[in-house]
């Protein structure tokens, strides 16, 4: 038994599928303390290129990714270290400025569409998550989000979609489900789900002799 350690929970699915709702409702249970979110997002890489160009990018192929330092700052957490979290911004198509600074928690929720593509991430996961929704819905719900959220128009979203996310989704994201512990249809609205993930967290929180 890891007395002590953080328990990490990865939350993965594909765009849109309720990995931050699944997350959010994991977290409703908990006293804020105690958890934190890290979301894999955060981690895009930075990109000198012009405007234009960023838009082309591939946003959902692991190489998007800034995945040492996602796996570096994810073991600063876990041996209880602060970080300096990047923050992303989806209007720009780029890093912000600004960091974030992040405290140490005892359950560390990872979450985003290719946490589990990389072993070395895997490896530092308790509980792995696999939210799994129709391409339909899933589609619909980015629409709406993306138009609203994200700065874009419904001809971006759809162009994106077809070009880099559905595809990109089929040959790396889904093929991950197979690393999944849990495999939750319909996302952060699956009681179920839910109570047996939370169930289980806080088994793992007594046996580490962690309060909540
Ligand atoms: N079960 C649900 N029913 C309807 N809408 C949902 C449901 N789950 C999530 N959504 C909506 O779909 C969008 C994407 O959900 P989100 O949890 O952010 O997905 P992800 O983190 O996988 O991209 C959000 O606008 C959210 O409000
Ligand atoms: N500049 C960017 C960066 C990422 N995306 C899309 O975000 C999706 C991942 O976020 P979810 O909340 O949907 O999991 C991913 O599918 C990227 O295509 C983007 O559109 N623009």
């Amino acid at each position: 038994m890891d007395a002590q350690k953080p328990i990490v929970i990865g939350v993965t699915g594909g765009s849109a599928s309720g990995k931050t709702s699944v997350a959010r409702a994991i977290f409703d249970n908990f006293s804020g303390h105690s958890l934190l979110l890290l979301e894999q997002d955060s981690y895009y890489k930075h990109s000198d290129l012009p405007f234009e160009e960023r838009r082309k990018i591939n946003y959902d192929h692991p190489l998007a990714f800034d995945t040492p330092l996602l796996h570096q700052q994810l073991t600063d957490l876990i041996a209880r270290r602060p970080i300096e979290k990047p923050v992303y911004d989806y209007t720009i198509h780029n890093r912000a400025s600004e960091v974030v600074h992040v405290a140490p928690r005892d359950v560390i929720i990872v979450e985003g569409i290719l946490i589990l593509a990389d072993e070395t991430l895997r490896d530092l996961m308790d509980i792995k998550v696999y939210v799994d929704t129709d391409d339909d819905i899933r589609v619909i719900r980015r629409i709406k989000r993306d138009m609203a959220e994200r700065g874009r128009s419904l001809d971006d979203v759809i162009q994106q979609y077809l070009t880099t996310v559905k595809p990109s989704y089929h040959q790396f994201i889904e093929p991950t489900k197979r690393y999944a512990d849990i495999i939750v249809p319909e996302g952060g609205r699956n009681t179920v789900a839910i109570d047996l993930l939370v169930t289980k967290i806080r088994a793992i929180l007594a046996e580490r002799g962690l309060r909540e």
